[in-house]
């Protein structure tokens, strides 16, 4: 399975008719595979819009009506403002001579009244393509089909409505008992509450020359997936197997983060964790912490501290001071060790785009969006994922890229995180997060497996907590890592 922005679906499009294929043609394709959906049903209205979305529905009618079954065509969109493939099956129809309505204020009526006598509507209005609230009639369609009919309600690829990557309702949206997506899941699915507007979801793929990859459509990383991944611990193993790290992170004011940060990467398997941070800071860390070792962070911190360490975490917590930025930079320039690069780092780094462009060992870039948004300009969800898989690209970094359902390229490929919960968004997550990602990175795991794992259980210890709870804090999320860790080895 397959998860895809509505910039990337429409550049999908744009590939195949480059291939080869007529647009009426994948049009055709589309109906094939929406058919077996209605063989149960005997009487269809279906309700097309002006583009792509309502060829599918007419091309799908035809179909339907050449099976022997009463269909009702209505068509919402002016003749004149037709896509090609929707003019193309339009004329079709014409020849063909099955019923059509026009949708107007003076057809509304009967619309509505004649939609009980249907065992289904088909909502074909809109698909990925619609980008604002709803307006005119085909608002007043939406409304009407919620509110009056009482059988079933199919949509095609989305119901319409729906925003395609936010999975948040315009100002109206079709609620369907089941929606019958093409090609690739949508990333508005993802956010739960898109469910009572799509009811069940079923995927089908076209009869055509498939681009998920070129594309960088997202593969979601799951249960089964970290399971396989997670590594045995071995019978003869000793601390120094699973890694010697170091966390330069903490400050006066924000003390919590280093030691939520190293607790996480100590929990998650580290062999040793050592803190490099604030005199405060590290008088916690003996009672937080014990079993972390402790630096204080002076104004000139030797390189040679980082020379047995195997990972590296920089920034969380860490303030932003001229003294702060001088150590990051100085640090980003030379140490070559692997790295997680979060927080006030990357505020530091987005001002050094140099440093970026010259780096040389393994790093993971963690920002949430507020973040990202200091390294890039976009102005919605579609824009950003796009953005983001350029820089993973150009910059060569494993991008972690925070929100619901974690984003993370490598700008090769792409992945969606299938853990987490609206409960976990408080304070301190994102550093639990940072530890958890440096531990795996200094027990030898690639950056990119480093970053999924890590991504992955965090998210994982948060749901265990939200079955019983409202809020998760990040303390709690720690908590529940080595008992995860191991229900995911043994399940
Ligand atoms: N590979 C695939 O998955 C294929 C998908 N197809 C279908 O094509 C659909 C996308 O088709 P289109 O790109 O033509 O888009 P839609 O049919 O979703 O929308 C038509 C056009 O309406 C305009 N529009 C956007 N917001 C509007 C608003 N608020 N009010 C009025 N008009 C608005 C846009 O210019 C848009 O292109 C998919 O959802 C799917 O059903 C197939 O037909 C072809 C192959
Ligand atoms: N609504 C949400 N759904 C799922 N995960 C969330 C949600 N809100 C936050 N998270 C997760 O919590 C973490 C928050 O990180 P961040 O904002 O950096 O926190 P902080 O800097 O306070 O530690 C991220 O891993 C993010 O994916
Ligand atoms: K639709």
């Amino acid at each position: 399975m397959y998860i895809a922005t509505s910039k990337q679906l429409k550049r999908y499009d744009r590939a195949l008719l480059d291939y080869g294929y007529s647009i009426e043609e994948l049009v055709d394709k589309a109906s094939d595979c929406l058919i077996k959906h209605f063989h149960h049903y005997r009487k269809v209205m279906i309700v097309c819009g002006p583009g792509n979305n309502g060829a599918d529905g007419i091309s799908l009618g035809i179909k339907l009506f050449k099976e022997g079954k009463e269909v009702l065509l209505c068509y919402s969109g002016l003749p004149e403002k037709l896509s090609q493939a929707n003019n193309y099956y339009v004329q079709q129809v014409d020849n063909l001579g099955i019923e059509t309505l026009f949708l107007d204020e003076e057809s509304l009526d009967e619309f509505q009244r004649r939609m009980n006598d249907y065992d289904v509507v088909v909502d074909a209005l809109f698909g990925f393509g619609l980008n604002s609230d709803l307006r005119g009639i085909v608002k007043y369609v939406v409304d009407a089909i919620n509110n009056t009919m009482e059988n079933d309600v199919i949509s095609i690829d989305i119901p319409t409505g729906l925003n395609p990557d936010t999975g948040n309702p315009y100002n109206s949206c079709i609620c369907a008992l089941q929606t019958i997506t093409l090609t690739a899941y949508k990333l508005a699915f993802l956010n739960p509450d898109s469910s009572l507007y799509t009811g069940k979801i079923s995927l089908e793929l076209l009869d055509a020359k498939s681009f998920h990859e070129e594309m960088l459509f997202s593969q979601p990383i799951d249960y089964k997936w970290a399971k396989y991944h997670l590594k045995e611990r071995v019978y003869d193993g000793h601390k120094g197997t699973y890694g010697k790290i170091i966390h330069v992170t903490g400050c006066y004011h924000y003390r919590g983060a280093a030691l939520l940060a190293s607790k996480a990467a100590l929990y998650t398997g580290s062999g040793l964790v050592t803190v490099c941070s604030n005199e405060k800071v590290i008088d916690a860390l003996s009672l937080y912490c014990p079993e972390a070792t402790s630096m204080v962070r002076n104004t000139y911190l030797d390189e040679k501290v980082f020379h047995d360490k195997d990972a590296l975490l920089l920034g969380s917590g860490l303030g932003l001071n001229e003294e702060n930025e001088q150590l990051m930079c100085r640090l980003l320039k030379n140490i070559k060790i692997p790295t997680v690069i979060d927080g006030d780092a990357l505020t530091i780094l987005s001002k050094h785009l140099e440093l970026l462009e010259n780096h040389e060992g393994p790093w993971i870039l963690t920002p949430h969006h507020g973040e990202f948004k200091r390294f890039v300009n976009f102005s919605n969800i579609s824009e950003m994922i796009d953005q983001a898989n350029v820089f993973a690209k150009k910059y060569h970094i494993i991008l972690v890229l925070k929100g619901p359902h974690t984003f993370i390229s490598d700008g090769y490929e792409t992945y969606r995180i299938d853990s987490g919960n609206r409960g976990m968004s408080s304070a301190g997550m994102g550093d639990t997060l940072a530890g958890i990602i440096s531990s795996f990175l200094g027990q030898g795991y690639l950056p990119k497996e480093a970053a999924l794992l890590g991504t992955y259980l965090h998210g994982l210890c948060g749901d265990e907590v939200y079955k019983e709870n409202y809020t998760v804090i990040a303390s709690k999320v720690i908590e529940k890592i080595p008992m995860m860790m191991k229900k995911l080895k043994e399940d």
